[in-house]
């Protein structure tokens, strides 16, 4: 297990720049590099990879600087989106590949490759071919490959982004489950919000070649920082309003804010309670699985609510026309 840490580290291409100040990853941390296509993520993790090199700015595993070390003296397992296995070999074959490389003795190779078939759960497959196993299962088989090796760090690159939603949700639930049992510092590679909040201890939302922000994921979900990391995560009410004497109103909607002048006020539709009485209009509204999502209008101002059913004031079928609300916990945007 070590800690990973950029420094001061720039990467240029011809029409992108990729800077990262600092970032640490803690031991035995599972982090996740979130943000939207193109922005960076794949370049940061092959540079922690050493597949790629910083054209600035330094790389440390525990405190030592590895830009000099190709990927395979770094002490990292790799798996990808695709998951690269070689499709003439046996599941076997594919996870022993490393330690043969490595020429360790045949039963000790026996031993690591059972024990990481059954972490990754897929014992008796080892004689089959990667063309006979779903995208599931090969992309364990490529989990099991990067583990087998007994990495200090391992790093995921989209690892699920080819399956569908309900292998996806299942896969992710062990890979969490695997590192956890491991121990093993992680970095995670995706462009999807939900599964980085389901698998993430902190996360790194990246944009346009920088990080935005890092922190744990209900932190972020509820205090971000910018408008980019709000909106990225999810529905967001974003308010411009004028504090004056630390109070910020939208008619009788009101936040105690810090500051004075202008104030950008922002809550999750989840954070909008509905009672009765007539603050915002109902302009609109949608029913989900067991939700009701409202579109609520104060002075021209679009705020979006949800709410479970049941802790609606008043049946669907006679939905008022105006409804009070309860804000009950907001933060204010830099
Ligand atoms: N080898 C390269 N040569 C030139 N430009 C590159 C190279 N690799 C990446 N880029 C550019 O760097 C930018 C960031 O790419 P990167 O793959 O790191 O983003 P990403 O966030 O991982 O996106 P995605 O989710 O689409 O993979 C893109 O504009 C890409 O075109």
């Amino acid at each position: 297990m070590v800690r990973v840490e950029l420094r001061g580290v720039i990467k240029k291409w011809d029409d992108f720049k990729l800077e990262i100040g600092e970032l640490k990853v803690k031991d035995g941390e599972f982090l996740t590099l979130l943000g939207p296509s193109g922005c960076g993520k794949t370049t940061t993790l092959r540079m922690i990879a050493g597949f790629e090199r910083p054209d600035r700015g330094e790389i440390l595993f525990d405190g030592k600087p590895v830009n000099d070390l190709p990927p395979y003296e770094r002490g990292i397992g790799i798996v990808f989106q695709d998951y690269a296995l070689f499709p003439h070999m046996t599941v076997f074959k594919n996870i022993a590949f490393g330690l043969e490389m490595k020429r360790l003795p045949k039963p000790e190779i026996e031993r690591k490759v059972r024990w990481a078939l059954e972490l990754v759960g897929l014992t008796g497959f080892e004689n089959r071919y990667p063309e006979q196993l779903s995208g599931g299962q090969q992309q364990r088989v490529a989990l099991a490959r990067a583990l087998v090796v007994e990495p200090e760090v391992l790093l995921l690159d989209e690892p699920l982004s080819n399956l569908d939603a309900k292998i996806r949700e299942r896969l992710r639930g062990e890979i969490k489950r695997i590192q956890r049992e491991l121990g093993i510092t992680t970095i995670y590679v995706t462009h999807d919000q939900e599964e980085a909040m389901a698998v993430s201890d902190r996360i790194a939302v990246m944009n346009v070649g920088r990080v935005e922000q890092v922190g744990k994921p209900l932190e972020l979900y509820y205090r971000p920082k910018t408008e980019f990391v709000a909106r990225f995560l999810g529905l967001s009410n974003i308010l411009e309003l004028e504090a004056e004497n630390g109070r910020a109103c939208l008619n009788g909607l009101c936040f105690d804010v810090a500051g004075e002048g202008k104030v950008r006020v922002f809550f999750r539709p989840e954070s909008v309670y509905i009672k009765s009485g007539d603050t915002a209009e109902v302009i609109d509204y949608e029913l989900l699985p067991g939700r009701i999502r409202l579109k609520l209008g104060i002075e021209g101002e679009v705020i979006l609510a949800e709410r479970f059913l049941e802790e609606l004031p008043f049946s669907v079928e006679e939905m008022p026309e105006r409804v009070g609300i309860e804000v009950r916990s907001f933060s204010v945007l830099d």
